[in-house]
């Protein structure tokens, strides 16, 4: 019986990590497995983690078939044990469905990975679905953290340093860091408190700086 397995968590959490290690583990017990992702940083067809390791893999666009692609592979004699799908919250709700259906029909293994939200708190309706259908979902064991100390919940988009909740749903960028400083899109990672609050790390100094404002936490 194979399963359909769904890992979500914040941005910088280590899902392409763990993804990456899914894999690894996988093919070295000689399984033979599909690596897919979809918008991945690094550039097109690649599953890459902050941690420095990155793989080739199928890149899924909106028209990719994952049925189609599979019952292809499996006719001209390709062994498929398992999937590793990355950034699963841009898929669409019909290649999930189709995910699912290739669990349960042709006995593969899907290991999902993803951000349940987008940068307005609401749900990618891929996740959605993932969720829904899922034999398994579960969170991350490594919490990414809010400025504040906190275990970071949401992701917040932020444009020039500045938290922002409207826009694209879609935008390719990474969390901002001291050593990667506030670019014109990126993300940081808040816990929700802070997220409704639309402060940042830099916002939160700006006003302990500020002599006007009484501290507020
Ligand atoms: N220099 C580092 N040393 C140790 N761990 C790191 C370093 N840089 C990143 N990480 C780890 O990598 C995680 C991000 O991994 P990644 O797989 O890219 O996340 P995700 O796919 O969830 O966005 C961070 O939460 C952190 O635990
Ligand atoms: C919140 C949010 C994120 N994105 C993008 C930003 C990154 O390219 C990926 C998430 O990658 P990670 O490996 O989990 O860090 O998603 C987006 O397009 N829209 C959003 O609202």
């Amino acid at each position: 019986m194979a399963d359909l397995n769904f890992y979500s968590g914040t941005m910088d959490c280590g899902k392409s990590t763990l993804a990456l290690q899914m894999d690894h583990n996988h093919r070295a017990r000689g399984r033979v497995g599909r690596v897919f992702t979809s918008h991945d940083r690094a550039g097109t067809a690649t599953l890459s983690s902050r941690l420095g390791l990155s793989v080739p893999a199928i890149e899924v666009d909106d028209t990719f078939d994952f049925w189609q692609f599979t019952v292809g592979e499996l006719t001209h004699g390709g062994r498929i044990d398992y999937f590793v799908c990355d950034e699963a919250q841009f898929y669409t709700v019909e290649q999930i469905d189709q995910l699912a259906k290739i669990t349960d029909e042709l006995a593969i293994d899907i290991f999902a990975f993803g951000i349940l939200t987008d940068f307005r708190t609401k749900m990618f309706p891929g996740s959605l679905r993932l969720t829904e259908l899922a034999d398994r979902v579960n969170t991350l064991q490594v919490e990414a953290l809010c400025w504040c100390g906190k275990r970071a919940t949401h992701n917040a988009r932020t444009e020039d340093g500045v938290m922002v909740t409207e826009g694209e749903v879609i935008v390719v960028g990474d969390v901002d860091a001291p050593e990667r400083p506030a670019r014109q899109v990126g993300y940081e990672v808040l816990c929700r408190r802070h997220h409704r609050r639309r402060m940042t790390a830099a916002t939160a100094q700006a006003a302990a700086l500020s002599p006007d404002v009484l501290p507020f936490e």
